[in-house]
């Protein structure tokens, strides 16, 4: 309908909240991580058990560029780190900003970073069913990645190479076999705080799992992020998907711990 979210000024982070009140709750996603965080000795590696990868598509939502993956069994799962349970891989997505512009949601020591990738995983122990669980304290386990501007990625291409064909809002095309263990930095330390999701309907049900070391993608690969637009081959209107990112938000007193 005609007030939908979106990422503009009459729609935007700073409206949310209208429709959304959770937008001003106490554990509120993203934040800013701090240059000292306590260490905490007993939080082991986490592991991301990808191998029996299962992607299904590519589609724009109108507000990122979402990889689905089938979840009806454990063939692709995280465990260990903060986490008590196994949680499914349900999909991954990306935020990012405008040329030349910063796009990441979390910051480090008040720096944002080229792009921030998100892989959103479910507790299927607990719950029966991504929906069910999205709305659990305990239900979400998100990882999310920074992309830093460098050297060409070598595996992002299959993705970037993906995004003319889900140029506009609504669009979706077949896109299996895609392992996201190649986008995965060499070291997995991570930060990790409770907060929610950075878009509504904003579920404080996210266990966020950042890790340190950024990857590496190009300007050029970057640009193609910026082909897709936020709005349907139907509209007039053509709007660049670009800064689709929410800015940090209030820590209200809670922990971040950090592994090794
Ligand atoms: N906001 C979200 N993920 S995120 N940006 O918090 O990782 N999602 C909305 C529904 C499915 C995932
Ligand atoms: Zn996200």
């Amino acid at each position: 309908n005609g007030n939908h979210w979106g990422y503009s000024k009459e729609n935007g982070p700073d409206v949310w909240h209208k429709n959304y009140p959770v937008a001003l709750g106490s554990r509120q996603s993203p934040i800013d991580i701090p240059r000292q965080v306590s260490h905490d000795p007993s939080l082991g590696p986490i592991v991301l058990d990808y191998d029996h990868c299962t992607s299904i598509n590519i589609s724009n939502n109108g507000h990122s560029v979402v990889v689905n993956f089938d979840d009806t069994d454990d063939r692709s799962v995280i465990h260990g780190g903060p986490l008590e349970n196994p949680y499914r891989l349900k999909q991954f997505h990306f935020h990012w900003g405008g040329k030349g512009c910063d796009g990441s949601e979390h910051t480090v020591a008040g720096n944002s970073y080229a792009s921030e990738l998100h892989l959103v995983h479910w507790n299927a122990v607990k719950y029966q069913s991504f929906d069910q669980a999205a709305t659990a304290p305990d239900g979400l386990a998100v990882v999310g990645i920074f992309l830093e501007t460098g050297d060409d990625h070598r595996w992002l291409h299959t993705i970037t190479d993906a995004m003319y064909m889900v140029k506009y809002k609504g669009s979706v095309t077949d896109f299996k076999g895609f392992n996201p263990k190649c986008l995965l930095p060499s070291n997995l330390h991570f930060w990790t705080y409770l907060g929610s999701l950075t878009t509504p309907p904003l579920h404080e049900s996210v266990t966020w799992i950042l890790l340190k070391e950024p990857i590496v993608v190009s300007e050029k690969q970057l640009g193609k992020f910026r082909l897709v637009l936020f709005t349907g081959e139907e509209e007039d209107q053509r709007l660049r998907m670009e800064n689709n990112f929410r800015t940090p938000q209030p820590l209200k007193g809670r922990r971040i711990r950090s592994s090794n």
